[in-house]
């Protein structure tokens, strides 16, 4: 990929939150990205950002942002940036993220509020760059010049989209889906859930969560009008989605069991499958966006892999992992996949995409 000649100037509207943070960390290293505005609410605004968050990483806080002052998410407090990337509360976010929009942003959001968009692309970037393709038609509709809005997925529906999409791509269409999801506590974001909800429990509901993940796949995994101008939403091969989500007492990685039936017969054998997991390869990876992984899925032989603890800070948490790929009885193949809510699952897949949107002059 050609680096950009300039850098990029961007935002983060809701840095101070569990995603937010996650947006610094990765920003704070990139190539080519600048980090030029934090903005949250008005809680925070006007304080320097190291004495208003509540910091939950791993890691220190970079430097470069300790004393930056926070802004609120009016659209006049954005200044020149060319990209707003939102990890802001679905409360907010559709209400900012449509005056950003309307201000000319490009913005990245992990909010839900536009996903269901008929004009807005739902991208995971190691499936479906190709929706980008919209864009020119959302800014068309809306009278825009440089606006638009991509968002990326559910954290649960983007640990799945990436392997079905790998054997979709194999094997044809997948028919039938049973999942069920096994997510982390820092996916409901901070303070989140409960102590005393969560410690020794298990918690078998998760607000929208189902119907999320049941929704979202089509729009991915489906194509575009021949015009560009609609989602097919998989609808030449229509796919049933079954999820059951669970929150279980783990800090960071969403695991999902999942059963799947391929519209194809005779189906893959589980080796067949492990064989086009792993030998996956998509165009972010081609085009060298430097914050995609060099191994988008990593198959796992041992039969007890992939564990959260032990894998979710893989390579940044920019993969997904699979593993126990056997036969399954009632369908054809199940497997575990386990994917970084925080990062594939929500800030990595939005700087991804901005990275293709750079590479592809989108932005
Ligand atoms: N956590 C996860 O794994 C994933 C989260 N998402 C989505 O990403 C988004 C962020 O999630 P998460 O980081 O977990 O949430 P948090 O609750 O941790 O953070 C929310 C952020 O929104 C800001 N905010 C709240 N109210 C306002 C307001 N009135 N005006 C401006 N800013 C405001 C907060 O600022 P302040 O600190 O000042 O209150 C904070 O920065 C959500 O839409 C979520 O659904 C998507 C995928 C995965
Ligand atoms: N609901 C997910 C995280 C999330 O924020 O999802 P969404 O972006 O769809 O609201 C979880 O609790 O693990």
């Amino acid at each position: 990929m050609s680096q950009p000649t300039r850098e990029v100037k961007v935002a983060i509207a809701g840095a101070t939150g569990t995603v937010g943070q996650r947006f610094i960390c990765l920003l704070a290293a990139h190539p080519y990205f600048r980090i030029a505005s934090l903005n949250a609410s008005p809680r925070s605004a006007g304080k320097a950002y190291k004495d208003v968050v509540r910091w939950k990483q791993s890691v220190p806080i970079p430097k470069l942002v300790l004393d930056m002052v926070v802004k609120t998410c009016e659209v006049d407090q954005f200044g020149d940036v060319d990209i707003v990337f939102s990890g802001l509360d679905s409360d907010v976010a559709g209400d900012v993220e449509e005056a950003l929009r309307k201000a000319e942003y490009a913005v990245f959001s992990n909010a839900g509020n536009f996903r269901r968009d008929p004009l807005v692309p739902l991208v995971v970037p190691l499936v479906n760059p190709s929706h980008f393709a919209m864009i020119p038609h959302q800014k068309k509709t809306l009278g825009l010049e440089k606006g638009f809005i991509i968002t990326n997925a559910n954290c649960s529906t983007t640990g799945l989209a990436i392997p079905f999409h790998a054997l979709e791509k194999a094997f044809g269409p997948l028919e039938t889906v049973v999942v069920t999801t096994m997510q982390a506590i820092s996916g409901a974001g901070y303070p989140g859930v409960p102590s005393l909800d969560i410690l020794d429990n298990v918690v078998p509901y998760i607000g929208k969560e189902e119907e999320k993940i049941e929704w979202e796949l089509a729009k991915i995994l489906g194509g575009l009008s021949d015009d560009l101008t609609e989602f097919d939403m998989h609808s030449k091969h229509p796919m049933k989605v079954s999820a059951a989500c669970n929150r279980v007492p783990v800090l960071d990685g969403h695991l999902e069991c999942a059963s799947v039936r391929f519209a194809r017969r005779p189906p893959p054998s589980p080796q067949q499958v492990k064989d086009a997991l792993r030998s996956f390869y998509c165009e972010v990876q081609k085009l060298g966006c430097p914050s995609a992984p060099q191994q988008a899925i990593v198959v796992h032989d041992a039969p007890d892999r992939p564990q959260p603890r032990l894998d979710r800070y893989h390579q940044e948490g920019a993969c997904v992992h699979v593993g126990r790929v056997r036969e399954c009885p009632v369908f054809d193949v199940k497997f575990a996949v386990l994917s970084n809510n925080v990062s594939i699952g929500a800030a990595t897949s939005s700087i991804i995409n901005a990275e293709y949107a750079v590479a592809k002059n989108i932005v």
